[in-house]
């Protein structure tokens, strides 16, 4: 998928909702835990009641290896059930990986090639040689951590270098020079709405993952009064528990449904404000 794909299904759409596939096992309805898959039973439905109103899917793959080999089959039926039925949906594969070269080249491998996600989360911590190797994947993009949303989020990423630049900014900078630096995006907290100005100043054009609206109470309005391009949008805003956990009863993926449509409803107002089609 290319980025034209990405912003062409966020104008038909007119949603730029990425919804977080965090599956707890302890979480989820009762009738779906004699199934034979029930995360994957879960995902289906979810994804059914919700793709004609977000442009993205992330499943946290935490939430898969903790159940083992079953829950890595469970991410894999889920990746293939959105690339078979809705292909047009852009997926995150939400590892938040890296290491030195040829150890993220397996990464990447494991992500983009095995899996068929169409992005990877990545941390920035090793640096450049650690990163290029999931940029070198043509048409699949590397989500790195800039500013992320939780509490411990400016512990070090807040933290002014010697020339006064704070860490997260250095690293999107830096960054933006490396080879295949358009398949690049950044991951920037919903929590963190005032920061969004300084950002856009440094990236211009890049597309920011959003997460933090929902269970961590990040503003939408706050986030795009300065985040959103009006040239590609640029913002891709995740919620996961506040979708997927709406109801725990066997009307789950309508709640879920409903929980999607608001935040899309929310969105498609905020393009038309900014005249964007
Ligand atoms: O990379 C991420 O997606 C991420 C970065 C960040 O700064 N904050 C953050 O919450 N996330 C992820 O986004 C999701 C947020 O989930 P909810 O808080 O339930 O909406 C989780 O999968 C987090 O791991």
């Amino acid at each position: 998928m290319t980025i034209t794909d990405l912003v062409g299904e966020i104008k038909k759409k007119k949603s730029f909702l990425c919804v977080g596939l965090d599956v707890d096992m302890s979480k989820i309805p009762s009738h779906l835990l004699n199934t034979e898959d029930p995360i994957f039973e879960f995902n289906k439905q979810i994804i059914d009641a919700t793709h004609h109103l977000t442009v993205a899917y992330k499943p946290n793959t935490a939430f898969y290896e903790a159940y083992g080999i079953k829950g890595w089959q469970s991410l894999d039926k889920t990746i293939n059930y959105i690339n078979q039925n809705y292909p047009e949906i852009f997926t995150i594969a939400d590892a938040k990986r890296g290491d030195i070269g040829n150890t993220s080249t397996m990464y990447a491998k494991a992500f983009f090639e095995d899996l068929n996600f169409n992005s990877v989360t990545v941390a920035p911590y090793m640096g450049s040689d650690s990163v290029e190797p999931f940029l070198a994947f043509k048409d699949k993009f590397t989500i790195m951590l800039a500013l992320t949303s939780n509490k411990g989020g400016l512990d070090f990423q807040g933290k002014d270098l010697t020339n006064k630049e704070p860490l997260y900014k250095e690293v999107i900078k830096t960054s933006l020079t490396w080879n295949n630096s358009e398949n690049l995006m950044f991951v920037v907290g919903a929590t963190k709405a005032e920061y969004f100005k300084g950002i856009r100043k440094i990236a211009p054009n890049s597309f920011l993952l959003v997460p933090g609206v929902g269970a961590q109470g990040g503003s939408l309005e706050g986030v795009c009064e300065y985040g959103i391009n009006k040239e590609n949008i640029g913002l891709l805003i995740n919620s996961s528990r506040g979708i997927i956990y709406a109801s725990n009863g066997t009307d789950f993926a309508n709640a879920a449904q409903i929980e999607a449509k608001k935040l899309q409803e929310q969105m498609a107002s905020i393009l038309a404000d900014n005249n964007i089609a």
